[in-house]
């Protein structure tokens, strides 16, 4: 068969000869990036059949046919299940390996261990969350947003802020608060596994916007003799007990906030723009005082946008800047490079700042009066 080495492209007034390989990728490329969301779809559905816990309670590689008389699905429905495994398959989130001879079964893999729902680090509370149609809503007035004056696509979409939202709504906001603190039990091993550092010597700290205190109760164990606060909104610490060292401060962050040795800021400022940013710092700052011969100090713990993008990886990256987009249309926040962390950082007053990049996907910022 004779292959054509190029094909012409006619626009209105432009005329280009491209090559038939490349022509194809172009095409594939734009399939694979307009059908991104299949794959969110797919693996909420397995999640939701309960396919990973499956599996993993199988013990060994699980064939096909076993598997699919484990799920609670119609008799008719059989032959789909082969449809779901071979995209995740694909995805990486299982593995097909041969059992003995020539049977085949499937695993799983570090990607969808981590989404086990008895897994102690377990992601599963983000995938009703993230995949909600309240969110997966934002996107088709996303265009209408950029040509009106509405603070945030969620406010085109739901006509109020997403905090608002969820006063009105506590199931959502118990499944968000949920998924927050299976992120946190990870980011805290890791902060404490890498970061002890940052926590060792303080007498005291609050975790502003801390959520139902995952990564506080965790300070509070591993520094007994620091008097941690979790301060959140009202509602969202109104039934929660303290302990010890450890309780729980209802109010708004703009307002006031509780003054200690030390402030931490995990996945908060990325919620909110760079002038709210700047409030928000500047009540840290006001909350840390100037003690004499203080170790105050506000703790960051956010994502941050690398400057170039062929140094890092790619998966990590494209997380990254979804995170960003996410953060646009909920909040009107934003993922930021260092660049614009130093901005708002010397913006609320400080002096200077040091960033771990310890954390793989997220880095820590103590940041100094
Ligand atoms: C994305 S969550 C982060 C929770 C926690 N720091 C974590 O990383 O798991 C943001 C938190 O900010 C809280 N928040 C929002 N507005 C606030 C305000 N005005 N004052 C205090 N907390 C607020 C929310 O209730 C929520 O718990
Ligand atoms: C649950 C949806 C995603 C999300 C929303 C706000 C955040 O601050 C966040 O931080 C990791 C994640």
């Amino acid at each position: 068969m004779e292959e054509s080495k190029s094909l012409r492209v006619v626009n209105k007034d432009l005329v280009v000869e491209e090559n038939a390989t490349e022509l194809l990728e172009a095409q594939a490329h734009i399939f694979s990036h307009i059908y991104s969301y299949v794959n969110s779809g797919a693996l909420k559905c397995a999640a939701q059949l309960g396919i990973l816990e499956t599996i993993h309670s199988h013990g060994k590689p699980m064939p096909l046919s076993h598997l699919v008389s484990s799920l609670p699905v119609h008799h008719s429905k059989a032959p789909f299940v082969y449809r779901i495994m071979r995209i995740l398959v694909h995805a990486g989130f299982f593995r097909l390996e041969k059992i003995d001879g020539e049977e085949e079964g499937y695993v799983l893999t570090l990607a969808s261990k981590l989404l086990l729902k008895d897994n102690p680090f377990t992601m599963a509370p983000f995938l009703p969350v993230i995949l909600h149609p309240i969110l997966t809503s934002l996107w088709d007035p996303l265009s209408t947003w950029f040509q009106n004056d509405d603070p945030t696509p969620f406010d085109t979409a739901h006509g109020m802020k997403f905090w608002d939202y969820t006063v009105l709504h506590p199931d959502i906001s118990q499944k968000f608060n949920e998924s927050m603190a299976s992120d946190a039990r990870l980011a805290t091993r890791m902060v404490i596994e890498r970061c002890k550092g940052v926590f060792e010597g303080l007498e005291s700290l609050v975790d502003v916007g801390g959520g139902t205190g995952t990564m506080a109760k965790a300070i509070a164990k591993e520094f007994p003799s620091m008097e941690c606060t979790v301060f959140d909104q009202p509602h969202v610490v109104a039934d929660l007990q303290g302990s010890n060292n450890l309780k729980y401060v209802g109010g708004d962050m703009f307002d006031s906030i509780p003054s200690a040795e030390a402030v931490l800021l995990k996945s908060v400022l990325h919620d909110w723009t760079d002038e709210e940013c700047v409030r928000i710092l500047e009540r840290c700052k006001h909350a840390i005082g100037t003690r004499n011969g203080s170790k105050g100090k506000v703790i960051i713990v956010e994502m941050m946008i690398s400057e170039n993008d062929d140094e890092v990886d790619q998966v990590s990256t494209q997380a990254k800047l979804c995170f960003d987009m996410m953060m646009m249309t909920m909040f009107n926040g934003k993922e930021r490079s260092e660049k614009e962390w130093a901005q708002i950082i010397s913006g609320a007053g400080f002096k200077n700042y040091k960033i771990s990049h310890l954390l793989g996907f997220r880095s820590v910022i103590e940041v100094f009066p």
